[in-house]
């Protein structure tokens, strides 16, 4: 279990993240929604420790994660593991050093300068490629893929870290319908075959809902929806989005029908049953 306390993030004056309490059950699925700027990446980026809260605590299993130094807020790190809008990966570099990269925080400092792989970490990732059915290409340059291939590479780099959470911060943002629903897919199987919990910034509310077991709506830094899917409302949406911010909150609002119309059709049917 992972317990938020009271978490904020101060910018200047401005609070982007501003007093959000969680509790987060190990192996959900979360999808955290919002219009741009609400704080997602700021509440991602604190539960990594790649940004210092300026108040609350982080609590998983008793630990405060919130005070973790040195080792010990590496081995938080590697238990975190973050995907990235833009992949992140090292271009020049081929698709197996890439994955391989994840292993570095599971080796010692001394070994990870020295830059050599054990055949138990090549095996590894290997077998993280084949999963994300990436394997054919690890010969490849990460710079020559496509961005839903570079995504699945950056998602077999996170899986061989061993993380206990992926933190995914607008993983399909930059990828066509197709490539969306390949790396949605891949990160719904990591959830469900490994039990990771699988915390997931998104913008598009129909995917969200598609693919979360909660969803966890922010606006100014605030949370103001915690619930399944189906329990989102017209009102919250619009909250959420913005009602005069036409584009996203229009499609956040048709998303909400085809969920209620879905909903809908599932009880008439179990009703006929
Ligand atoms: N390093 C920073 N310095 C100053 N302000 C920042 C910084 N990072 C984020 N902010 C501000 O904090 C607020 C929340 O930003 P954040 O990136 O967390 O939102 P978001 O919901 O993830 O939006 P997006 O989807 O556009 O990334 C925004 O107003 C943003 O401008």
């Amino acid at each position: 279990m992972l317990r938020i306390e009271g978490l904020v993030k101060r910018f200047g004056d401005k609070n982007a993240v501003d007093n959000v309490s969680l509790s987060i059950p190990n192996g959900e699925m979360v999808g955290v929604i919002g219009r741009s700027g609400a704080g997602k990446s700021t509440l991602l980026r604190m539960l990594n420790r790649l940004a210092e809260p300026s108040a609350g605590r982080i609590i998983c299993e008793d630990r405060d994660i919130t005070a973790l130094k040195g080792t010990a807020l590496r081995r938080w790190r590697r238990d975190t593991a973050m995907i990235f809008q833009q992949f992140n990966l090292v271009g020049r570099l081929d698709v197996l050093t890439n994955v391989l990269l994840g292993r570095l925080n599971h080796r010692s400092p001394a070994l990870t300068l020295v830059k050599s792989f054990s055949t138990d970490d090549k095996i590894r990732a290997i077998a993280a490629l084949e999963r994300l059915d990436m394997a054919h290409l690890l010969a490849q340059r990460a710079e020559t893929l496509s961005g839903g291939q570079q995504q699945r590479v950056a998602i077999a780099r996170a899986l061989v870290q061993e993380p206990r959470i992926i933190l995914a911060d607008e993983p399909i943002a930059s990828l066509d319908p197709r490539n969306t629903q390949v790396v949605m897919d891949a990160l719904f199987r990591i959830n469900r075959e490994h039990g990771i919990t699988v915390m997931c910034n998104l913008h598009d509310l129909d995917i969200a809902a598609k693919y979360c077991d909660r969803l966890i709506g922010m606006a100014a830094g605030k949370v103001v929806f915690d619930d399944v899917p189906q329990a989102l409302t017209r009102e919250v949406a619009a909250e959420l989005y913005g009602i005069e911010a036409k584009d996203a909150g229009a499609e956040a609002l048709d998303a909400l029908d085809a969920i209620a119309a879905s909903e809908a059709a599932k009880r008439a049917k179990q009703k006929i049953a």
